[in-house]
């Protein structure tokens, strides 16, 4: 008997796709084989201590129906334990960076087929302090923006409402730099910088190519660094990151790490996989291939 737990936020994105839930069940219930438990969140941590207790309770699969917050939850109830069963993302936030980049199908019946062929992939996870992450950790500009951006104008606008408020916030931004002192591989470096992102994936923030070096299995985090120095490039950066072709931009600072240490003055937001999540000054790593995930 294959047990699989369903771990949905009802409330995620625009509330869509979690219609779908009876249709998926229907899919995998076609193999008497399989028995499918559905749970939904109804407050923050529910879904981390739901996905730890199954973790306890034997499951074969996890399937998170939320967005990124949630998976990041999910992933962090996961990695309590030692057994972990296999992890299937179901896009239904307003921004679904790692369910993007895997091209994981929006159609139910599509993901329940992909579901079935079972093929998987090992991922690495990034932790800071006792907390995990799946796809970034950041703190500065983007994640300020990001955090603006009440849950509900998230839910009317979507993906428009980080552009927007990211605009508006973008010029009062651009006179706030942050001191940094950088600590990898031995060398301490101390810089001025307006934003830091440390990836797993390329997608971040709803930009699919934000970190084109980036491999979710290579055990390493990429560290893209914009330096307050270089502010009057940054806008013209931010176009040609639509497009993936920001890279080798004066601007930044790219890097590839198993190991960080970010010291900062004073306590700065630290965001991880689109969430508040802790502060800076903090310590970063990456636990190579911890996680195996349901791909198409
Ligand atoms: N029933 C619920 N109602 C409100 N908030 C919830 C509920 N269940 C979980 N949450 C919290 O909401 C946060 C955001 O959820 P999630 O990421 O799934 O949706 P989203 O905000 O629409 O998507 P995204 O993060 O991709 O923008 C989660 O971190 C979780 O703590």
């Amino acid at each position: 008997m294959e047990k699989i737990q369903v771990i949905c936020n009802p409330n995620a994105g625009r509330q869509i796709v979690q219609k779908n839930i009876p249709k998926l069940v229907e899919v995998l219930n076609e193999d008497a084989n399989r028995e499918v438990d559905i749970y939904y969140t109804s407050k923050k941590f529910d879904a981390r201590n739901k996905a730890e207790k199954s973790c306890y309770n034997q499951y074969d699969l996890i399937i998170t129906i939320g967005g990124d917050g949630t998976v990041n939850e999910v992933i962090n109830g996961m990695m309590q334990s030692d057994k972990k069963p296999k992890l299937a993302i179901y896009p239904a936030g307003t921004v679904n960076d790692f369910g993007t980049y895997l091209k994981i199908p929006r159609n139910i019946e599509e993901f329940g087929k992909m579901l079935i062929r079972n093929n998987s992939t090992k991922v690495d996870v990034g932790v800071s302090g006792d907390r995990y992450f799946l796809n970034v950790a950041a703190a500065g500009l983007l994640p300020e923006v990001a955090h603006k951006v009440s849950s509900e104008a998230k839910t009317v606008l979507g993906k428009f409402a980080y552009y927007i408020e990211g605009i508006k916030e973008f010029s009062k931004q651009l006179f706030k730099p942050m001191r940094v002192k950088l600590y990898i591989n031995g060398k301490e470096e101390e810089k001025e910088i307006l934003f830091f992102i440390l990836a797993n994936s390329p997608s971040v923030g709803g930009f699919s190519y934000l970190v084109p070096e980036a491999r979710i299995d290579d055990g390493y985090l990429d560290l893209l660094m914009v330096e307050y120095s270089q502010l009057k490039d940054v806008a013209g950066m931010f176009i040609k990151a639509l497009t993936g072709n920001h890279a080798n931009h004066p601007a930044l600072k790219y890097l590839q790490v198993q190991e960080i240490s970010i010291l900062t003055d004073n306590r700065i937001d630290l965001d991880l996989d689109g969430e508040l999540g802790g502060s800076l000054p903090a310590s970063f790593k990456v636990e190579k291939q911890a996680l195996e995930i349901i791909i198409p």
